[in-house]
């Protein structure tokens, strides 16, 4: 049975903030993830600081030419993350590009960072999605673009809990599906709009959610952390 693995979005513009919050998660989450908020607020020897001997899922969702993003996954695979994003809506070539770029990057392939293509973000429902020109629901789009990725060099695709059924049944297990927009039951959906509880998240399948506000912002984030890993063992 596949076990549902837990990573904390450490989002704060603050050093300090980001690495207290490590600290504490230690032994409490399987990964932290640091995104744009972090990265273009303390710069990536931050990134390398709080990082440290942590598994880390770095999310700055790339969205350019192909050149221009093989360009930058070959700056940023030396800072040794698990994980990097790009968006699948960039296309194929873009994706094989950015494939390309980690393999030639990394010096061993089982160093590689996988390769997570962003599908249609977790903040989007369909009106919102309708908005940028997409005239499909997000389902649809999801399993568009997760198929686009993962046949273009994608190692998994970043979607909603609402999405882990049908791509399970279009693409099998090969994806490693990621997945935020996680609200315990009782948390605020904040700007989330596609959500579930992580309990139905790991029911669904996904391999791994990823949980920002709802431990950050607890008045004790190492046990908000470990209730959400209970919640996942007990699922
Ligand atoms: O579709 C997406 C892609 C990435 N994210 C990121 O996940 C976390 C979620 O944080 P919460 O505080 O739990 O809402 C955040 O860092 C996003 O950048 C996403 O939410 N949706």
């Amino acid at each position: 049975m596949r076990h549902t693995r837990l990573i904390a979005a450490l989002d704060t513009q603050s050093v300090e903030q980001a690495l207290s919050w490590a600290r504490m998660l230690d032994g409490q989450v399987d990964a932290i993830k640091l995104g744009l908020e972090f990265t273009y607020a303390c710069g990536l020897d931050a990134v390398r600081q709080v990082a440290h001997d942590r598994a880390l899922f770095l999310d700055l969702k790339l969205h350019d030419i192909p050149n221009t993003v093989a360009k930058g996954l070959s700056s940023l695979a030396p800072l040794g993350a698990s994980m990097l994003t790009i968006h699948a809506s960039g296309g194929r070539a873009m994706i094989e590009a950015a494939r390309a770029a980690l393999e030639q990057t990394t010096l061993a392939a089982a160093h590689r960072p996988l390769l997570l293509a962003v599908t249609v973000l977790t903040s989007l429902d369909e009106p919102g999605l309708r908005e940028t020109g997409v005239n499909a629901t997000p389902r649809e789009q999801v399993l568009h673009l997760g198929r686009l990725a993962m046949a273009s060099g994608a190692d998994g695709l970043v979607c909603s809990a609402e999405e882990i059924a049908p791509l399970r049944d279009a693409l099998g297990d090969a994806p490693v599906l990621v997945v935020p927009g996680i609200r315990p039951a009782g948390s605020s959906a904040d700007d989330q709009k596609r959500i579930m509880t992580p309990a139905q998240a790991t029911r669904a399948g996904a391999n791994w959610i990823v949980v920002g506000r709802p431990i950050t912002r607890a008045g004790d984030p190492a046990a908000a952390a470990a209730a959400i890993q209970d919640e996942l063992r007990s699922a």
